[in-house]
């Protein structure tokens, strides 16, 4: 299997256990590792045939900006599940990164590989 990959897509978004969390928006960084089989697609040099990660992108994005979870797990869970439904992945890994989360830290985050089951 291929790999089409986005790394770092920067999304702000309601997350957080504390109650000071609840009121503001926290930018979040997210990196998508997704199984796909590109060979048609660049036999034929047709985007028609491969994972238009526009439109992943937007998707992501549109999803997170609008959620309002506690965990970072369950945020990076919910893509994963999302991408399987909604684009016929067969295998995504999700990485939220988190960087405000810690001050003593450069990063803090999560990661998820989730395969679609057959
Ligand atoms: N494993 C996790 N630990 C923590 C999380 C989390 O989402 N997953 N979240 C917090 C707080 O929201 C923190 O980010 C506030 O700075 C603490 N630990």
């Amino acid at each position: 299997m291929d790999t089409i990959f986005i790394e770092q897509l920067a999304v702000d978004a309601v997350i957080g256990v504390y109650d000071w969390e609840r009121e503001i928006t926290q930018r979040l960084f997210i990196d998508l590792d997704i199984g796909f089989t590109i060979r048609d697609a660049a036999a034929d040099d047709d985007v028609d045939q491969t994972l238009d990660y526009q439109a992943v992108a937007e998707r992501v994005q549109e999803f997170v900006a609008a959620s309002r979870y506690r965990l970072i797990e369950t945020l990076a869970e919910e893509i994963a599940r999302l991408l399987i439904a909604d684009f016929d992945v067969l295998e995504v890994g999700v990485r939220v990164s988190k960087p405000g989360a810690l001050p003593q830290a450069a990063n803090v985050g999560v990661r998820v590989t989730r395969s679609r089951e057959v």
